[in-house]
């Protein structure tokens, strides 16, 4: 079975990931794998920018094909905070009920259109072969509530509700914020686009 390699060390995204790849048959590896690989320091300006820095810097430390997602949820009404900063909005990388806690402190007081948000997931993949990349990106809107909802999912999920499903993204199960999120749309992009990476390649 093709196996590929996700530079991440977020435990919500590469289960995400696992159960994504699963339909491509592809199996996948993750930092949590390979302890010796470095922690890549994201100084790029954009999700664009850090997805491709993550995949760039793993691929050709490991020497394999990586991939690397780089997300966020971006809230308009905040000029877009916290946007790339999502992971360590609070201060502390990863914390999530920090980071959740500061967000409904920032929103205190907004109501309707002004609780409007979307996630973005944006995928890179690099071939340290060829140097060769792939970027696609995907999206989902809605809405910030007032308090958690849920316990399911990762990051700012048990805040971010989706209309369409009248759930929060904390109330779902894995498939089914995998058939609706940012993430699902990045990798469906991707893979449609550019068959022949990783579907066709034989790694480890
Ligand atoms: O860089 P890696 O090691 O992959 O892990 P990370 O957590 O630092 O990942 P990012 O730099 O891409 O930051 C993404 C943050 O955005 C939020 N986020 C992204 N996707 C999300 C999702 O599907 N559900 C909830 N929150 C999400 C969450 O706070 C993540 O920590
Ligand atoms: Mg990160």
């Amino acid at each position: 079975m093709t196996t590929i390699l996700i530079a991440s060390h977020n435990a919500g995204k590469i289960a995400d990931f696992k159960a994504l790849f699963q339909s491509y048959d592809i199996k996948v590896e993750s930092l949590m794998d390979y302890p010796e690989l470095p922690d890549v320091e994201e100084t790029g300006t954009t999700f664009a920018e850090n997805a491709l820095l993550k995949a760039r810097t793993i691929a050709k430390e490991a020497g394999r094909i990586t991939l690397a997602d780089d997300s966020g949820l971006v809230v308009p009404s905040l000029n877009g905070e916290p946007g790339i900063y999502s992971a360590r909005y609070a201060g502390v990388h990863g914390d999530d009920a920090a980071n959740n806690a500061k967000l409904l402190e920032r929103m205190a007081g907004m109501t309707g259109a002004d609780r409007r948000a979307f996630f973005v997931s944006v995928i890179a993949v690099y071939d340290p072969a060829t140097g060769d990349d792939l970027v696609a990106e995907g999206k989902v809107r809605g809405l910030i509530l007032d308090e958690a909802q849920g316990e399911g999912g990762f990051g700012y999920d048990p805040l971010f509700y989706y209309p369409e499903l009248k759930q929060s993204f904390g109330e779902l199960t894995l498939d089914e914020k995998n058939k609706v999120s940012h993430r699902q749309e990045a990798l469906k992009v991707l893979m449609n686009q550019f068959p022949d990476w990783m579907k066709g390649r034989k790694q480890s």
